[in-house]
């Protein structure tokens, strides 16, 4: 789930932090939810109270703290050796750690690109962070079901939908005053508890409606692009809702349960809507943290009356969000309440009859972590993965949110689609929506192909530190960093192709080479390919250490070099691609116990494999250092070259006059300083935009 506003995040994230410490990690750690102080408290909490703080560098603590475009870049980084073939390398300062490993599931599939970073030793500037996390967390927030709902309501879509909160009748209230009688020898207990725990206490108020938003959703699966399994899945569900009485009459048997599993912003929300709307029938919407109460028996009773609602209302859909909140087997552990909030949602699931007409759908992020009783057979017993979206899919996703602006003819949603591996559904409509903006904000009537670049970019990668100043030997190295990736890119024929290199800095990044997967989404990789990948990874310190000497490397190649380090153990460990010495096996590495013969010689094995690709990439790049030279003088002065440009600059080939920057449009807010800020004023419409820039070498530090 994404929540937007932080405050809630907060809220979530400490009672989180109280019974499963190592959610609130991977919730931090992967970047995507929104950010504040307080978030960042229970980070440390966490970190604390999984003993990770002794085993995580204070550099990555503080880069989290900064939320700098984290979420996608190390996700990505660790897509490696994972599995699928791309991501971006994020490099930023310090190694990825431990954090890494969380997303690594989601992303780890997802064939794709790389992004190779290079970053500040000490990143400088919180300022990039704030814009990182904002662009993620959902600055506009098409995540948020509650806003989206809001949304598709003022769009018309549907009837406007309601928030109700669940009034109690008579019988209630004397129920409710035992309740909250309970309630009080809850605080006592668990103040108590607490104590004993040294955890500290959480007082919170006792009013105890679920806010369950109801409402016709008015969605389609035409709504949601891709996921074409999932909506063929439940399309049976709908059926059912139609007519639940016929359904089973016929003979139809259906789960009473339905999990919706996976990676945050995959449009898991969306699709229990548009059951809703393709079955016409009402929507009960909350969330795991609703219902998560200390208290003992208040989350129980929510979860009683979410359920008596929605049985009036049959049929209908009750959807659950983040059920992981009071569904986890450790949070169950430790905390009493929860267990009886989950027993009620049991028992809910078990009353059910067939034809009652009531389907529950939970959606989590963290299918493993559910507690079995909860996906027994009769209760969530159907589990639906929703991925994110494969290039296919990405591009159809575009072009529905594109559909929906003004926009040039010419803007090609599969080229956007090409440049977003791993990027799911929220991630593009928010490319959109910034694209959106941008046009807006400098007056055009259009959203041009340009724009939507600088959105991919803002959007995934954080925002441009245009403002910052970035000294100018820190430039220097930098344009060699990348101008080594690049060569090496060009060079290796296994490589996948460039598709632009820059030193503009960027979220933590100071610069980075994008490089594009040929044809579509990578499903699987040669070993040839993974040697190239290694060796354009080497590329950036190869370069340094060419050009400035041993001594002059820098700290900034520590995120390739971890990233070189992920694929050469995978190919050792996993995928049988070592020297015979170790052999084709499969290393386990969850604390089976290995001998310390085999572990030896994987780490020989890695380290020789290591040494091979940095020696390849010095030699290579030794033998072209006249076409490094150039790229990195090209890089210093047009901050972005495409690959047509790297093309003409290695063969030392003039750049037509009209090259300008890619990712420099001059925004009003971001103009900053120095001279030229005439640029691209206004975009003529329905023209391909930009007048010729002449950019003068060196006026990024403004
Ligand atoms: N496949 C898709 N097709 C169209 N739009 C999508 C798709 N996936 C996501 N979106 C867009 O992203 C928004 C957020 O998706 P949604 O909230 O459904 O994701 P989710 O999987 O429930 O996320 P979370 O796990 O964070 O709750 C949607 O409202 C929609 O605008
Ligand atoms: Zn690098």
């Amino acid at each position: 789930m994404r929540v937007a506003d932080s405050v809630v995040q907060e809220k979530f994230l400490r009672e989180v932090g109280k019974i499963s410490p190592e959610i609130v990690l991977q919730r931090y750690e992967s970047g995507r939810f929104a950010s504040n102080e307080g978030v960042f408290k229970e980070y440390l909490k966490a970190l604390v109270a999984t003993g990770r703080l002794d085993r995580t560098s204070m550099d990555d603590i503080m880069r989290n703290a900064q939320g700098a475009g984290a979420g996608y870049g190390h996700a990505a980084s660790t897509a490696m050796p994972g599995a699928g073939a791309g991501g971006w390398l994020a490099n930023a300062t310090g190694s990825h750690g431990g954090s890494s490993m969380a997303g690594a599931n989601y992303y780890g599939a997802m064939g794709g690109h790389g992004y190779q970073m290079h970053a500040a030793g000490a990143a400088p500037g919180a300022g990039a962070g704030a814009g990182a996390s904002s662009g993620m967390g959902g600055m506009f927030s098409s995540a948020n079901p509650f806003l989206a709902a809001q949304q598709a309501g003022q769009a018309g879509e549907g009837a406007a939908p309601v928030q109700v909160q669940i009034v109690e009748g008579n019988m209630k209230t004397q129920f409710w005053r035992i309740a909250r009688l309970l309630a009080l020898a809850g605080i006592v207990w668990y103040a108590f508890d607490n104590f004993v725990d040294g955890k500290g206490m959480m007082p919170r108020g006792l009013s105890g409606e679920v806010k369950a938003f109801v409402g016709v959703t008015g969605k389609t699966f035409e709504d949601v692009k891709g996921a074409q399994e999932a909506k063929d899945e439940l399309q049976e569900i709908v059926e059912y809702l139609k007519d639940p009485t016929r359904f089973t009459r016929l003979g139809g048997k259906l789960p009473k349960g339905v999990l919706l599993t996976g990676p945050p912003g995959t449009g898991k929300t969306l699709l229990a809507k548009c059951i809703a709307g393709e079955a016409g029938v009402p929507f009960f919407h909350a969330a795991g943290s609703d219902f998560e109460e200390m208290y003992v028996g208040v989350g129980a009773r929510r979860v009683r009356d979410l359920f008596e609602a929605a049985k009036k209302a049959s049929p209908c859909i009750v959807f659950i969000d983040e059920i992981d909140a009071i569904g986890s087997t450790r949070a169950l552990k430790e905390q009493q309440a929860l267990k009886m909030t989950l027993n009620q949602l049991l028992v809910e699931l078990d009353g059910f009859r067939d034809s009652e007409g009531v389907i529950i759908i939970g959606a989590t992020n963290f299918p493993d972590v559910l507690d079995p009783a909860l996906v027994r057979p009769g209760r969530f017993d159907r589990n639906i993965v929703v991925p994110l979206p494969d290039l296919h899919d990405r591009t159809e996703i575009l072009k529905l949110y594109l559909e929906k602006v003004p926009h040039e003819d010419n803007v090609k949603a599969l080229d956007i689609a090409r440049g977003t591996p791993g990027a799911s559904g929220a991630d593009l409509s928010n490319i959109v929506n910034v694209a959106a903006l941008r046009a807006a904000k400098i007056g055009a009537e259009t959203v041009t192909t340009e724009d939507l670049e600088y959105a991919k970019d803002k959007v995934l990668m954080g925002a441009e530190r245009r403002s910052a100043i970035i000294p100018k030997e820190v430039r220097e190295v930098t344009a060699y960093h990348e101008g080594g990736h690049a060569l090496m890119a060009l060079k290796t024929p296994a490589a996948m192709p460039i598709h632009k290199a820059t030193i503009m800095p960027r979220g933590q990044a100071l610069g980075m080479v994008h490089q594009l997967p040929e044809e579509q989404d990578m499903l699987q990789r040669t070993k040839r390919q993974m040697l190239a990948e290694l060796d354009v990874c080497m590329g950036g310190r190869a370069a340094e250490e060419l050009i400035f000497g041993p001594d002059y490397v820098t700290s900034g190649a520590s995120s390739d070099i971890q990233k070189a380090s992920q694929i050469a153990r995978a190919m050792v460990e996993r995928y049988g691609m070592g020297s015979s010495e170790v052999g084709v096996v499969f290393v386990p590495t969850d604390r089976q116990p290995i001998s310390d013969e085999t572990r030896q010689r994987v780490d020989a094995e890695v380290k020789a494999i290591l040494n091979a690709s940095y020696d390849r990439a010095r030699k290579l790049l030794g033998s072209n250092k006249k076409e490094l030279h150039r790229l990195a003088k090209a890089l210093l002065d047009h901050e972005s070259l495409t690959a047509e440009h790297i093309q003409l600059v290695i063969k030392g080939k003039p750049l037509p006059a009209s090259v300008r920057r890619m990712t420099t449009m001059k925004e009003d807010d971001e103009a900053g300083g120095v001279g030229g800020a005439s640029e691209t004023s206004k975009l003529a419409p329905k023209q391909q935009p930009a007048p010729p820039v002449a950019a003068p070498a060196g006026k990024v530090a403004t």
